[in-house]
């Protein structure tokens, strides 16, 4: 079963989320031309988020950064591991891509800015393990977040991590996927997509909704196919979860396109902060102990 039994840890470390991190991290990605997966800037991009996530790394030995390359793509995705203390064979993943795209044709120098989709993940991601270093959290299990390339393809990046992981048989016990977190769209804060994904590890991340950030509602929906590279793990036979910012009709209109912009999402990241808080609790939670 799915334990919530670390609130000494979980609940100072929600406190210390901060919108101004998230925003600064979006604005950073949305600067590239684009992050499409063939292009120069998509490859920059990559770089760019491995740097990040190194200088927030720091100086622990238990935190290593790399990028993972894919033969048929220049883009690479990037992997963080903060190694477990005690049960490290056991992984839980958190992730977001980080290419970007527009509908029709792209070439190298098409604007794709993916403010939302999904810098905004990626951004989320970046401020938890802010927070968690910060607090010099050190999980039991293994915790790797992954900045996935060529999502928008078909999910070509997590597709062939999934295929590696199911490969060398490694025990993955939980993967969140954040894609597009900062555009309230509809009524409640946060919709848990229930096709694609696990049960009970939907109903774990309800009850850390409830537990840790009782103020917030949690809606429920489809995506109808696999809409996010939580599809790709679930396909893989682990247990998945994509918590999302709006009810399947109410997404971000401006996907897809050059105004997928902050300025669109009102030059704010609230909303992913509170993406960043449930991820948190979810990474302490199951890194800790879990089922
Ligand atoms: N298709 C997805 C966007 C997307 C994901 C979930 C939902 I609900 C609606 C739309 C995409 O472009 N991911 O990058
Ligand atoms: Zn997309
Ligand atoms: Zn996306």
């Amino acid at each position: 079963s799915y334990t919530i039994d670390n609130q000494d840890q979980v609940a100072p470390m929600i406190t210390q989320v901060q919108d101004s991190q998230i925003l600064s991290t979006i604005q950073t990605l949305s600067d590239f031309q684009n992050r499409y997966y063939t292009s120069t800037y998509g490859v920059a991009a990559s770089d760019k988020i491995m740097a990040m996530w190194k200088a927030l790394a720091g100086t622990r030995s238990d935190i290593t950064v790399e990028q993972f390359t894919h033969a048929g793509w220049p883009q690479k995705s990037v992997i963080l591991t903060i190694k477990g203390t005690a049960k490290p064979k056991e992984i839980v993943v958190m992730g977001a891509h980080l290419d970007s795209i527009v509908s029709g044709k792209v070439t190298n120098e098409t604007r794709a800015p993916g403010a939302d989709d999904d810098a905004s993940g990626i951004a989320t991601l970046t401020e938890v393990l802010r927070v968690m270093v910060a607090n010099n959290y050190k999980p039991r299990r293994t915790i790797q977040f992954m900045g996935y390339a060529a999502e928008e393809e078909g999910l070509l990046g997590s597709a062939e991590i999934a295929k590696a992981y199911k490969r060398q048989l490694k025990k993955v016990v939980g993967v969140l996927q954040l894609d597009m977190t900062n555009y309230q769209g509809s009524a409640k804060d946060i919709y848990i997509y229930t096709d694609y994904t696990n049960g009970a590890q939907n109903t774990f991340l309800a009850n850390l909704a409830s537990t840790y950030l009782p103020t917030l509602t949690v809606g429920y929906d489809k995506c109808g196919y696999g809409c996010s590279d939580h599809a790709s793990w679930y396909g893989k036979g682990y247990a998945a979860s994509l918590p999302f910012e709006a009810a399947f009709t109410d997404d971000n209109p401006y996907i897809h396109s050059a105004n997928d912009t902050l300025a669109n999402m009102g030059n704010q990241a609230s909303d992913a902060a509170k993406f960043a808080k449930l991820t948190l609790a979810f990474g302490v939670e199951l890194g800790t102990d879990g089922p």
